[in-house]
C-alpha cells in the first residue's frame, strides 16, 4: 500500500482550488464544520494543513481524486444573535492524490510535477502572461502582479502557470479540475497560453503607460533567465543578486554561534546544491530566513537607575505603591547582581495578579522602558498546545516556530522583557501540557539552551527578563506557580479611579485623539457620574473607552464647526469651547446610565423583601469583588429517616458544599445554648443566585450559618450588611483573601456595614481612607460575635418554619 500522509478534510462543492491561489471558503456543510472544531479551532499540530476535496461534477456527489493541499492563513468569524459564520482563508500548497477518501481525515499523498519546459516555450508564456496581466481589469491586475512579486525568487514555471491559471475568468469546473490533474507542466504551460491567447482576444491588453504604474511594477517582468527554467525577475536590483547569496550573507551577519553555525550552513548547502527547487527547499528556505532573522548576538545594554525608574513608575502610574516598591526591590537587587552577562539569576519570576484593566501591562512595559530594554507581550489564554509555545516540528507542512521564538524575532533583541499574560488560562490539551513547557522556559537551569521544535536549534533565552500576569492564582498550575512571586493589584474605589482617569487616562485619550486639552472640560461630577453610571469594573479600561467616546465626540464636533466656519466665513458656527461633559451632556452622548441608580434599586428591592434565611455575602471574582444574596428555606422533612436533608442549588463547588454541612452542624449542636430550634429534622434549601455562575470556596461560611441561624430562630437578619469570613465546626471566625476587592464591591453596590475577620484587619488598612469613612467596619473572632451583629434588634419572629 502507498504510504502518504493523513490530513483533515475541507469538502468544496463550488469551483476548484489549484495550487498558489487564494481562496475564501464559507464553512456550512456538516462535515466542514465537524473538521473545522475537531481540527482548526482546537489548534491541532496539523490544523494549518488540509486537503481540499472536489466533487468530480458539479452536481455528482463523487470525489475527485485528486485534490489540493493547503494551508489555512486566517479563519474569519462573523456572529450574529441567531448564526456563527466561519470562513477559512486558504491558500493552496501543492497536488496530492487522494489514497483513501474517509471523513474527517483522509490519507493522501504529494504529486510532484514533471517534465521540462523549453526556453522558448518559457519566453512564450511570459510574453503572453505579461499581456494578460494587463488585460485584467485593475483590481484582478494587480492582486495577481502582487502574488507574483511575493512569489519568492527562483519559482519556477510550474508554479507560475498554477497562479495565473487560477486567475482565468470563466475556465469552467471541468477543466479546472483537469488543470488541477495534470502533473506534467509542458502540457499544463500550453493550455495556460492558449487560454490567456482566448482572453486576450476578446480583452486586450492596456498600454503600458510607465509613469501611471506603481512602483516596482514596471520593472516586474517576466522572462527566461537562459539557464533552462525560468524564473521571475522582480527588478533590476535584485536581478544582479543571487537570493542564496544574500541569504548567506545574512545569516553571516547574524554571527551565529559556532554549533548552531555548523548545522546552519551544512542545510544552507542542502538547498543551494538542489538549486532551491521543490516544496523542502521551499520550507527550508524559510527555516534559513527565520534563523537569520533571530536576534543570535544582539542585545540591549540595561541602564538601571533606580531614582529614573521610581520616577517614571510614579509619573506613569497613580497609586498602587506596594507594587511600585516591590518592582523597585526587584530593579535594584537585579542591578547589583548584575555579573556583566546580562543573565538573569535564578530568582522569582515576577507575576502581577488582579482584575482586567489594573495596571499590570502597563506596570510590565514600564519596567522594560526604565531598563532600556524591548518589551513583547504574549498572550496566553486559552492556549492547549504545546506546539503553541515551542512550535511544530518541521516535518509538518506549514510548521511555525513557537510563540516564544517570534516574541523574541519581534524584538528584534536577545534580552527583551517578555509578558506572558495570562498564565492562569494555559490549559492542557491533547496535544501536551504548554505549561510544562512554560516551566523549561521559565528555568534558569534549562533556558540557556532552549530548543523550540522549528528552530531545533539551541537558543540562549537565559538573559530575557519574564514577567507573568494572572486574573486567578486559583487556577495556575502548581508547579508554575512555585516559580512565580505573586504580587497583587486589587481594583479601584471610586475616587482613586477619578484620580487616575483626571492624571492618566484622559490627557492619553485626548492626545491618542488628537483633541486639544482646551477643547474640553470633565467637571468632577461628569466624572464621578461616567465611573458610577457607565463602567461596572475593578480596573479602568471600561472607563477609558468611555473617555474614548467622548473624545471622538468632541473631535468630530470641532472638526464639523471647523467644516462650517469654512464653507461660510462670515458667520461662526453655533458652538462653543471648550465642549463640557456634564451629566446632560455625558448622557446625550452615551445614552442613559447603564448602571448606578438602576443596580442600587435592585439592592434595594432585595432589602425591601428580604426573609429569613436571606443574607448578603460577598464574593471575589476575577474580575472584582460583589455582592452576593445568600438565600435558605427550611421545611419539616418529610424523608423516610427524619432527619432531614440538605439541598444546595446556584453551582456551587464542594468546598463551598462543605461549609453549607459545617454551618448546620455549628447550629445544631449550639441550638440550645442559643435558645433557637435545632434544624434536625427539617429539609433545608440553600441557593446562591446568579445560578450559572460558579461558586466555590470556603468564605461564606459567616454568610451560610447566618443564613441557618435565621431559619432556626425565625429572626430576619440585618440586609444594611454584608460579611464574609471562613468558619471552623467550634464557630471560630478565619481569615479570607481578596478583602479589598470584596469590600470595594459592596460599596459600588450600595452597602455600608460590613463584618469582617480580625485577622483580616491588616488587609482593610489598605482601603483607601475615604472609602472607609463611608463605611461602618466590624471585626469580628467567634459566630457568636458574628450573630449578635448580624440578626435584628427586632423580636420580629415568624410562627412556623
Ligand atoms: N494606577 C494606574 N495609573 C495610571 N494608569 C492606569 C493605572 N491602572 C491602570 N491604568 C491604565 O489602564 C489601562 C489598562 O491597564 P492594563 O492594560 O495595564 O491592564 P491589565 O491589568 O494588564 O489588564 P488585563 O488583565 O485585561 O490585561 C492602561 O492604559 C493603564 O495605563
Amino acid at each position: 500500500m502507498e504510504k502518504g500522509m493523513e490530513l483533515p478534510v475541507l469538502l468544496i462543492t463550488q469551483g476548484v482550488l489549484l495550487p498558489e491561489a487564494k481562496i475564501k471558503v464559507p464553512i456550512r456543510s456538516k462535515n466542514n464544520l465537524a473538521m473545522l472544531d475537531r481540527f482548526v479551532l482546537n489548534r491541532s499540530i496539523a490544523s494549518k494543513t488540509l486537503i481540499l476535496v472536489a466533487y468530480r461534477t458539479e452536481s455528482e456527489k463523487k470525489v475527485y481524486d485528486v485534490g489540493t493541499v493547503a494551508m489555512i492563513e486566517q479563519v474569519s468569524c462573523f456572529t450574529s444573535s441567531t448564526f456563527t459564520q466561519y470562513t477559512l482563508h486558504i491558500v493552496g500548497v501543492s497536488r496530492a492524490k487522494i489514497l483513501d477518501y474517509a471523513l474527517p481525515v483522509s490519507r493522501v499523498k504529494q504529486i510532484y510535477s514533471t517534465g521540462e519546459v523549453s526556453e522558448e516555450k518559457e519566453k512564450e508564456l511570459y510574453e503572453v502572461v505579461r499581456q494578460f496581466e494587463r488585460s485584467l481589469n485593475r483590481e484582478e491586475s494587480a492582486t495577481l502582479s502582487n502574488a507574483m512579486r511575493h512569489m519568492i525568487p527562483e519559482r519556477h514555471v510550474d508554479e507560475v502557470v498554477d497562479l495565473v491559471a487560477s486567475f482565468i475568468p470563466r475556465l469552467g469546473y471541468e477543466r479546472q479540475l483537469e488543470f488541477l490533474a495534470t502533473v506534467d507542466v509542458p502540457t499544463r504551460v500550453d493550455a495556460v497560453i492558449e487560454w490567456c491567447k482566448k482572453h486576450l482576444e476578446s480583452n486586450p491588453p492596456r498600454a503600458i503607460r510607465s509613469a501611471s504604474l506603481p512602483r516596482g511594477i514596471a520593472i516586474h517582468d517576466l522572462r527566461g533567465n537562459g539557464k533552462g527554467r525560468g524564473r521571475i525577475i522582480h527588478n533590476s536590483h535584485e536581478e544582479t543578486q543571487n537570493p542564496m547569496e544574500k541569504l548567506a550573507a545574512k545569516l553571516e551577519a547574524a554571527n551565529l554561534p559556532d554549533d548552531v553555525r555548523e548545522r546552519v550552513f551544512e542545510d544552507l548547502n542542502r538547498v543551494k546544491s538542489s538549486g532551491g527547487n521543490g516544496q523542502e527547499s521551499s520550507m527550508l528556505l524559510n527555516y534559513l530566513e527565520f534563523v537569520a532573522d533571530l536576534p543570535w548576538s544582539t542585545t540591549t545594554k540595561d541602564d538601571v537607575d533606580i531614582k529614573k525608574a521610581r520616577q517614571l513608575l510614579d509619573d506613569s502610574h497613580e497609586g498602587m505603591e506596594h507594587v511600585k516598591k516591590r518592582v523597585l526591590e526587584y530593579m535594584a537587587v537585579r542591578s547589583l547582581r548584575d555579573d556583566g552577562t546580562g543573565k538573569a539569576m535564578a530568582g522569582p519570576i515576577l507575576c502581577f495578579a488582579g482584575p482586567p484593566g489594573v495596571g499590570k501591562t502597563s506596570v510590565a512595559r514600564a519596567i522594560a522602558q526604565s531598563l532600556g530594554r524591548k518589551f513583547e507581550r504574549i498572550s496566553l489564554g486559552g492556549i492547549r498546545d504545546e506546539a503553541d509555545i515551542r512550535g511544530h516540528r518541521r516535518t509538518y507542512i506549514g510548521a511555525m516556530p513557537g510563540r516564544l521564538l517570534q516574541a523574541i524575532r519581534r524584538s528584534k533583541t536577545r534580552n527583551p522583557v517578555i509578558l506572558l499574560d495570562e498564565v492562569d488560562k494555559l490549559f492542557s490539551g491533547v496535544h501536551g501540557s504548554p505549561s510544562a513547557a512554560l516551566l523549561e522556559v521559565l528555568d534558569p537551569e534549562q533556558n540557556g539552551a532552549f530548543m523550540d521544535h522549528y528552530l531545533n536549534l539551541p537558543f540562549d533565552l537565559s538573559q530575557v527578563i519574564f514577567i507573568a500576569t494572572a486574573n486567578d492564582l486559583s487556577t495556575i498550575d502548581g508547579p508554575l506557580s512555585d516559580r512565580l512571586e505573586i504580587i497583587e493589584m486589587s481594583g479601584y474605589s471610586t475616587p482613586e479611579k477619578i484620580r487616575i482617569a483626571e492624571k492618566h487616562v484622559i490627557p492619553s485619550q485626548l492626545e491618542t485623539h488628537g483633541v486639544c486639552p482646551d477643547y474640553i472640560r470633565l467637571p468632577p461630577d461628569g466624572l464621578q457620574h461616567l465611573v458610577s453610571g457607565y463602567t461596572r469594573e475593578a480596573g479602568v479600561r471600561q472607563l477609558a473607552r468611555q473617555i474614548a467616546s467622548l473624545c471622538r465626540h468632541a473631535a468630530l464636533s470641532i472638526a464639523e464647526a471647523v467644516n462650517q466656519n469654512c464653507e461660510k466665513a462670515d458667520t461662526l458656527p453655533d458652538f462653543s469651547l471648550p465642549i463640557v461633559y456634564d451629566r446632560e451632556k455625558i448622557g446625550d452622548v452615551l445614552g442613559p446610565a447603564t448602571f448606578g441608580d438602576r443596580s442600587l434599586d435592585l439592592v434595594d428591592r432585595l432589602r425591601a423583601g428580604f426573609r429569613p434565611g436571606m443574607v448578603f455575602g460577598l464574593a471575589w471574582t476575577p474580575y472584582g469583588g460583589e455582592l452576593m444574596l445568600i438565600e435558605g428555606v427550611a421545611s419539616t422533612s418529610k424523608a423516610a429517616n427524619g432527619k432531614g436533608r440538605v439541598m444546595m442549588t446556584g453551582k456551587l463547588g464542594e468546598v463551598l458544599k462543605e461549609s453549607v454541612d459545617v454551618a448546620r452542624s455549628w447550629i445544631n449542636a449550639n441550638a440550645e445554648r442559643l435558645g433557637v430550634d435545632s434544624l434536625l429534622g427539617k429539609d433545608i434549601h440553600v441557593h446562591l443566585p446568579a445560578g450559572a455562575v460558579g461558586k466555590d470556596g470556603p468564605s461564606a461560611g459567616c454568610a451560610l450559618v447566618t443564613s441557618l441561624f435565621s431559619l432556626a430562630s425565625r429572626r430576619l437578619v440585618r440586609s444594611d450588611t454584608a460579611l464574609t469570613g471562613e468558619i471552623s465546626l467550634t464557630g471560630m471566625v478565619l481569615p479570607v483573601g481578596g478583602i479589598k476587592e470584596k469590600v470595594l464591591g459592596a460599596h459600588r453596590a450600595g452597602i455600608r456595614r460590613l463584618l469582617l475577620p480580625e485577622a483580616n484587619r491588616q488587609d482593610a488598612a489598605q482601603i483607601e481612607q475615604s472609602i472607609k469613612d463611608e463605611l461602618e467596619l466590624h471585626f469580628v473572632r467567634d459566630l457568636d460575635e458574628v450573630l449578635k451583629k448580624m440578626m435584628t434588634p427586632s423580636s420580629f419572629v415568624l410562627s412556623k418554619l
